[in-house]
């Protein structure tokens, strides 16, 4: 579905991407993560059009995307949510849905029953006429990917959407993310929350300093040498006993 093929972004000094590659297959969830500052948000932006990378390609549905803008990467069916949520402010929790699903529906009646319906099933049901800046940080996040959504995507990124969230927050978005890829929508998950990322991914990448270091199973990745000595510092590998 998605290929990132030797892509770098350079900013002045700092190889922020470093020649990093990875792939996200059809129906399923591929989860990228890496410690704070690795380049994850940075490679987001490649793919989905807000940044120019400095070399390399993006191939979607096998067709080459680098540079595109977002509008028309939207219009493909590529959305993506942001880590810092910025619901429109002064708008309702239905308009700000709604930005989103006049993408697909010109008629304003059409575009307002398909916010109402992608807002329902996120759990907004309730909040829909509420301005959108008085929800909660949990409230937020699913506006967020309410606002991503309503434009009907086919490849959702999700950055961080559990970032913020209590324990028990977590674990009723979990499963909210899970059956947007049983509904068929592929999806690339960035995050810090380990256990839930590990259980809702088939496939993860790891990147550290700009460069994809690790890849693999979820088991597999959390066992590599390589990925607890990124997180945790040089040597920690062997004195957790870990031999990968
Ligand atoms: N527009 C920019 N201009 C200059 N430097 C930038 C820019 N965007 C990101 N960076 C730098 O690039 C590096 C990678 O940042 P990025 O936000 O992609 O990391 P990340 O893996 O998403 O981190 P985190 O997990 O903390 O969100 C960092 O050193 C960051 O300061």
């Amino acid at each position: 579905m998605l290929s990132v093929e030797r892509v770098s972004c350079r900013f002045g000094g700092l190889l922020a991407v470093n020649a990093a590659s990875l792939n996200a297959e059809p129906g399923c969830i591929t989860g990228l993560i890496g410690p704070n500052g690795a380049g994850k948000t940075t490679l987001f932006s490649i793919i989905s059009g807000f940044q120019k990378p400095t070399d390399g390609l993006v191939r979607y549905k096998g067709e080459a995307i680098t540079g595109l803008p977002p509008h028309e990467l939207a219009r493909r069916g590529i959305a993506r949510t942001f880590q810092i949520v910025q619901p429109f402010a002064g708008l309702s929790v239905r308009e700000n849905i709604l930005v989103g699903a006049h993408l697909r529906h010109p008629k304003r009646g059409d575009a307002l029953a398909a916010a109402d319906k992608v807002g329902r099933e996120l759990g907004l049901g309730d909040m829909l006429d509420r301005p959108a800046d008085t929800l909660t940080v949990a409230g937020r996040k699913r506006l967020e990917l309410a606002k991503a959504l309503a434009t009907e995507p086919q490849f959702l990124l999700l950055d961080e959407v559990l970032a913020g969230l209590n324990p028990s927050e977590i674990r009723d978005m979990v499963p909210v993310i899970r059956a947007l890829c049983d509904r068929g929508i592929t999806i690339l998950m960035i995050e810090h929350v380990m256990q839930a990322v590990m259980s809702l991914s088939r496939h993860m990448f790891v990147l550290a300093e700009g460069s994809i270091i690790a890849q693999g199973a979820p088991s597999e990745v959390a066992s590599d040498r390589r990925v607890i000595e990124a997180y945790l510092g040089h040597g920690a590998a062997k004195k957790l006993g870990v031999v990968s």
